[in-house]
């Protein structure tokens, strides 16, 4: 099959490279120059596991281009692919601006029947509008398809090449079969490709996406509950999660959920709810405990300092929002080293992926270090926002020697309280007690 992919972003590239990988003529579009032109080159322009093999394969057998001209991305297209961003609006809608200006140019530009598929996250009623956009100009038959997308940064290939199931909201049968087509090779062990109507499909995401984070917000909840009965979150995440009603997955406490979809894609839903009169009381309650969430662990720093962090150095280890991507969006690290500076403490930092990133952002703010335990030289406290695997087992003795006094403020509780409390630390950890020397 020959598909465009416009966007070329964290979904798209991983969209566009995936469908070459199952054999289709894949061309993604992006008006981005600098970012074409290194995929071009063949460079990966985001850090995401496993992309690398495809991607290179892949453009190696001439199976996936990348251009910056549409009407050239989409010639002899059967399916369109638009990946691309609906960051949050001033009131806190999904802003469907980069949505609209490329539905409104297919308008201009489609020169035979072919399947338009929102991939990027939006809100119900989107498809009509992308419809009511092109048709203003169009001179050949569509159609307009929702198929939201559930793959995780970090993990996005594994998603996207085995969905748990695939979402297609559609009410053309000439589509549909375009569809299941499409994604046959993907749903082979035999996870559903799930149709239903435009709205719904639209709505499926949200839903998923506000379940989830309602689902760690209500284990935050319960972390900070735990801190002041005397108990212990992870035992409490255990004892729940063998309940195959509950399930395992999405119950870590920790410093709340950020990145480049929990937090908009609550907000948006929210502002729907809004929109047509209902008071979804439970999503404004996920917004504002993660709100306060994310910014837990400041005052316990500030107090173990005695009210003051002028002058302190606080390493901080771990800057994207969660392991395994270089993605910086909404991530707790960044919010709370705002605060840290502004308090007047220095801060060194380490993470594996995403300080390029945030050197695009912070420049000279903070200390950039190539190493974690770099980081901790002469410094006064650690605190840690991500849970890199690398973190996982330090050299606690060589910790110890660097840092200036014992004591870690973990926001993912990474380490056993008993071990923490035989090697001396002072240990602040979510939904945990915390951990004094003898
Ligand atoms: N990142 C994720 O994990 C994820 C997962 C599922 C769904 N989504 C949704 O998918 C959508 C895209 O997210 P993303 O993270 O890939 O965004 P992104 O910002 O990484 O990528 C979007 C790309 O679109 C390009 N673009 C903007 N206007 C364009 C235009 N007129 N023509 C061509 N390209 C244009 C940008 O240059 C950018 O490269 C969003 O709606 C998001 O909510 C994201
Ligand atoms: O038990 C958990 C699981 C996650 N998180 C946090 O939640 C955020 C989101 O994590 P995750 O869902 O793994 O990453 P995303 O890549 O943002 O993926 C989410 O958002 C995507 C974009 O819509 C969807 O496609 C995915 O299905 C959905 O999981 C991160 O800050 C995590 O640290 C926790 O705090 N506790």
């Amino acid at each position: 099959m020959k598909i465009a992919v416009v966007g070329t972003g964290y979904v798209g590239l991983v969209t566009g490279t995936c469908f070459a990988e199952t054999g289709n003529q894949v061309t993604c579009v992006d008006i981005d120059v600098r970012k074409v032109e290194r995929l071009q080159k063949g460079e990966i322009p985001i850090y995401e596991p496993g992309l690398d093999v495809l991607f290179d394969r892949n453009v190696a057998e001439g199976r996936l281009v990348f251009t910056t001209n549409l009407a050239e991305g989409i010639k002899d297209a059967e399916v369109i692919f638009l990946a691309l961003p609906t960051p949050p609006g001033e009131d806190g809608s999904a802003d469907l601006k980069y949505i609209l200006k490329v539905a409104d140019d297919l308008g201009h530009i489609l020169d035979k029947y072919a399947v338009i598929i929102d991939k990027s996250t939006v809100p119900v009623g989107t498809a009509e509008k992308v419809h009511a956009a092109i048709v203003a100009n169009a001179k050949v038959k569509f159609d307009v398809v929702s198929n939201p997308e559930f793959l995780r940064e970090g993990v996005a290939v594994e998603d996207f090449m085995k969905p748990d199931r695939v979402v297609v909201g559609t009410s053309s049968e000439k589509a549909k079969k375009v569809m299941e087509k499409l994604y046959a090779p993907l749903v082979r062990q035999g996870n559903p490709v799930i149709f239903m109507d435009e709205r719904s499909a639209e709505m499926t995401k949200y839903a998923a996406n506000s379940f989830l984070a309602m689902k760690i917000t209500f284990m935050n909840e319960i972390a900070n509950l735990c801190e002041k009965v005397g108990a212990n979150v992870d035992d409490i995440r255990r004892g729940i999660g063998t309940d195959s009603r509950i399930g395992k997955r999405f119950l870590f406490a920790g410093i709340g959920y950020g990145g480049s979809c929990f937090p908009k894609d609550v907000q948006a839903l929210a502002k729907t709810s809004k929109d047509y009169n209902y008071d979804f009381r439970i999503l404004q309650s996920v917004m504002e405990v993660n709100d306060d969430q994310k910014k837990k662990l400041l005052p316990m720093v500030d107090n173990y300092f005695g009210g003051s962090l002028k002058d302190k150095t606080i390493a901080v280890w771990g800057l994207a929002f969660k392991p395994y991507t270089d993605d910086i969006r909404e991530a707790p690290a960044l919010e709370n080293i705002n605060a840290l500076l502004e308090a007047g403490a220095k801060v060194t930092v380490y993470d594996p992926e995403a300080m390029t990133n945030v050197k695009n952002i912070l420049g000279d703010k903070v200390t950039f270090c190539h190493t974690p335990y770099a980081a901790l030289d002469d410094a006064d406290a650690l605190m840690i926002f991500t849970e890199w695997p690398q973190f996982r087992t330090p050299e606690f003795e060589k910790m110890s020697k660097l840092l200036k006094n014992k004591v870690v403020f973990d926001g993912r509780n990474l380490y056993e309280l008993e071990t923490m409390r035989e090697m001396g630390y002072t240990y602040f950890s979510i939904g945990r007690e915390k951990v004094v020397p003898a």
